[in-house]
């Protein structure tokens, strides 16, 4: 009786594999704890609401993060997009409550997108752009009540709203700054930025960073940032009334000087023909002081089809006479020299993209008779070619691109080798390009000044350490338990 205890008792076998069950499930649930301790706890996702009020329409863009990496290193995406029918709201000078009106479509389709338990903690803001500056230089009380129509209208939604403003031209181009730079992800990690050109209806902005400036010289064209620890001296500048829209009724004042009756537009293709009324083509403060005395009151606007010809008018607009700086642009305005790369967006996109010039490895010349070539295709055929294109953009693709490589080549000194330097962008990684996600950025202090701290190992490497550490850990005990194996191996079973 005695023997056969004795016997069972040196029979490690059941021990030995309770022990490895053991460990096999300590090490299992140590490694699944390792894992789930640093997964996102369930996806909860904050929201904002940007609309962007321009000149020529207004857009709404919904922005979407991860809640647990608010006021962190969580990438911001815009989720969706809606775009308001109609023009912008400086357009509704004589009648501000349909500025209100129109944003209700848009407005309710982001109630439908944005779930129904963030509307009250999701912020809603309308930044209004050179449209709104226009119109308010003309006509402060009108500019006044757009806004109240607007505000009155944006109030009634469920979105937290913080306000509609017009933001400066200096706002607007450090913002599409940031936009491109955090999208590209060049902030957070400090590399080389991309300097910003976006062309809207009613100005411009070039935005870079340049190493020969550092805010001393034209200050006014300077804005600083510190981001995720880094410093950065930009240099940005907005021209009012050379974006697209205004550029070309200062393209056309320029040929109707003398108030003629007809005009053959070298920038219009050959055989367009329309008649014009003198007070729309005058009816905004870029041009409004250059109405011709006398003039009657429409013309006749011929289309000739002349890219070099186009180019001369076109260079008319810009003032390349004056600079009390070390360098210029034109209008007198400051620049540094141009660095790095860049990426323009708006209508250089639009343009550009419709005539096959995104690529910027082709060389200038050959953009150059690209541009000549299609200027002087006959409006009929053009039409005939693009019957799914909007008359009212159709009609200006001559103008606007030779408007582009002008501005791009005379007015901010981009030559044959750095113009390759320039990418046309639309969507970054599914986000627009633009001023409206720097502009939320900021305002919700999504981009910190310092640098996050970040944990000493990545996830994937604490996994994997705590992995090999309990193998080996178990490794060890099971090779402590080797007498144990002797004995067992030493003395056959009795039985
Ligand atoms: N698909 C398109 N093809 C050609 N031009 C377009 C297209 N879409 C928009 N545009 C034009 O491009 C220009 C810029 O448009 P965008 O919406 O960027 O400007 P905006 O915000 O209205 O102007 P601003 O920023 O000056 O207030 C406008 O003249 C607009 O009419």
């Amino acid at each position: 009786m005695s023997a056969q205890r004795e016997m069972k008792e040196k029979n490690p076998w059941p021990v030995t594999i309770i022990i490895i069950v053991i460990g096999v499930i300590a090490i299992v649930a140590l490694v699944t704890v390792a894992v789930l301790q640093n997964m996102p706890l369930s996806q909860k996702y904050k929201y904002g609401i940007v609309l962007d009020a321009g000149s020529s329409h207004t857009a709404l863009y919904i922005y979407e993060w991860p809640a647990e990496k608010d006021n962190n290193t969580g990438r911001v995406e815009q989720t969706h997009s809606c775009k308001v029918k109609g023009p912008g709201i400086s357009s509704y000078a004589s009648d501000p409550w349909k500025a209100g009106e129109s944003l209700k479509e848009c407005m309710k389709e982001a109630e439908m997108k944005v779930p129904g338990k963030r509307h009250h903690e999701t912020p809603l803001y309308l930044g209004a752009t050179a449209g709104m500056r226009l119109l308010n230089m003309e006509n402060g009380s009108a500019s006044d009540q757009v806004f109240q129509a607007v505000e009155g209208a944006l109030q009634k939604f469920p979105f937290s709203f913080q306000g509609a403003r017009i933001l400066s031209g200096q706002e607007e181009g450090a913002f599409g700054w940031v936009t491109v730079n955090y999208l590209d992800d060049r902030l957070k990690q400090g590399l080389e930025t991309t300097g910003a050109l976006d062309l809207g209806g009613a100005s411009t902005q070039i935005s870079f960073v340049s190493s020969n400036y550092n805010g001393s010289e034209s200050p006014s064209n300077s804005v600083t940032f510190r981001l995720y620890g880094n410093n950065y001296n930009l240099y940005t500048h907005s021209f009012l009334c050379y974006g697209k829209d205004q550029a070309m009724k200062l393209m056309l004042a320029q040929q109707t000087k003398s108030g003629p009756e007809t005009i053959l537009d070298p920038c219009f293709h050959p055989g367009y023909n329309e008649t014009k009324s003198y007070s729309d083509l005058y009816n905004s403060p870029c041009v409004s002081n250059r109405k011709p005395q006398g003039a009657p009151a429409t013309f006749t606007h011929m289309g000739r089809g002349n890219f070099q010809q186009c180019q001369e008018v076109v260079k008319k607009v810009f003032d390349f006479t004056s600079c009390k700086y070390s360098q210029c642009s034109f209008n007198g305005v400051f620049q540094p020299l141009l660095q790095g790369p860049f990426g323009a967006f708006s209508a250089y996109y639009f343009v550009m993209n419709f005539l096959n010039l995104t690529n910027t490895s082709i060389p200038l010349d050959a953009v150059r008779q690209k541009i000549k070539d299609y200027c002087a295709t006959p409006w009929k055929q053009v039409m005939a070619q693009h019957p799914d294109v909007k008359v009212n953009y159709l009609q200006e693709y001559c103008f606007g691109a030779t408007y582009i490589l002008t501005l791009l080549t005379e007015g901010y000194n981009f030559t044959s080798e750095s113009y390759s330097n320039i990418k046309f962008i639309k969507k970054i990684k599914g986000s627009d390009a633009g001023w409206t996600l720097g502009y939320m950025l900021n305002l919700t202090n999504m981009i910190p000044a310092e640098a996050p701290d970040t944990p000493p190992l990545p996830h994937a490497g604490y996994v994997s350490i705590v992995t090999l550490m309990a193998i080996l850990l178990f490794i060890l005990f099971l090779v402590s338990l080797r007498p144990l194996w002797r004995r067992c191996s030493k003395h056959p079973r009795i039985i």
